[in-house]
């Protein structure tokens, strides 16, 4: 479903990915685990079409997410780690702009917006939302559309334990209706809860591959 072939990046002069392939099948949850700078962060943009390669090609469904055909792109749902951005806008509009972008036509379904604790704050600027509140705002928009893909930055980092919990749930059912997550993160608990196959990122190239059973 997800292909990722000879991916390799420079950033500052250093090479951060050097020729990464993997592939992530439906129903499947990879994660990408490794020291802190390791470019974990910057796999996963590349993966979400956000930045470029300087080498290499991502395909979702055979579609490339950096080509012309917007079906690429669309296929992939990204909740980055950092998301200190459009600090002005409203949770709602924020999630119906994302909704314009992906050609989706509302915002989704409401027991979904509630699920994530998103209705007190649906009318709240996104500068004025905890680290929390906002990574369950990016998810809620991740999630429209119902993209093959979830592609997430730390997708636990900074979420209370029960938020950790939904979070978990929402991916394996994403998983169990056939679509594929791929994740970075070094929260072994969660990576358990999941059920995911785990690769080292180190040195820019992936290795040991590893299962964390539940
Ligand atoms: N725009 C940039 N210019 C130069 N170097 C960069 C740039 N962005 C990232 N880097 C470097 O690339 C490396 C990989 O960064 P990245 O954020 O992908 O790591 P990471 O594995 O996600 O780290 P963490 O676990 O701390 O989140 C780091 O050494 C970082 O300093």
């Amino acid at each position: 479903m997800l292909e990722v072939d000879t991916l390799t990046k420079y950033l500052g002069g250093r090479r951060i990915l050097d020729a990464v392939s993997f592939s992530c099948a439906p129903s499947q949850v990879l994660a990408i685990v490794g020291p802190n700078g390791t470019g974990k962060s910057t796999l996963l943009r590349i993966v979400a079409g956000v930045i470029l390669p300087d080498r290499g090609q991502v395909r979702v469904r055979g579609v490339s997410v950096s080509g012309d055909d917007p079906a690429g792109r669309r296929g992939i749902g990204y909740v980055p780690d950092a998301t200190e951005v459009l600090p002005e806008l409203l949770v709602c509009e924020f999630v119906n702009l994302v909704a314009a972008l992906k050609g989706v036509r509302d915002e989704g379904p409401r027991a979904r917006r509630q699920q994530l604790g998103l209705d007190e704050t649906w009318n709240q600027r996104l500068g004025t939302l905890s680290f929390g509140q906002r990574k369950r705002a990016f998810l809620l928009a991740a999630l429209l559309g119902d993209p093959d893909v979830l592609v997430l930055d730390e997708p636990s980092n900074g979420i209370d334990p029960e938020g950790i919990g939904l979070v978990g749930t929402i991916l394996r059912d994403h998983a169990h209706e056939g679509g594929a997550v791929l994740l970075s993160t070094n929260d072994m608990p969660f990576l358990t809860s999941l059920s995911a196959t785990s690769m080292i990122l180190e040195n820019g190239t992936l290795g040991a591959i590893s299962r964390n059973a539940r």
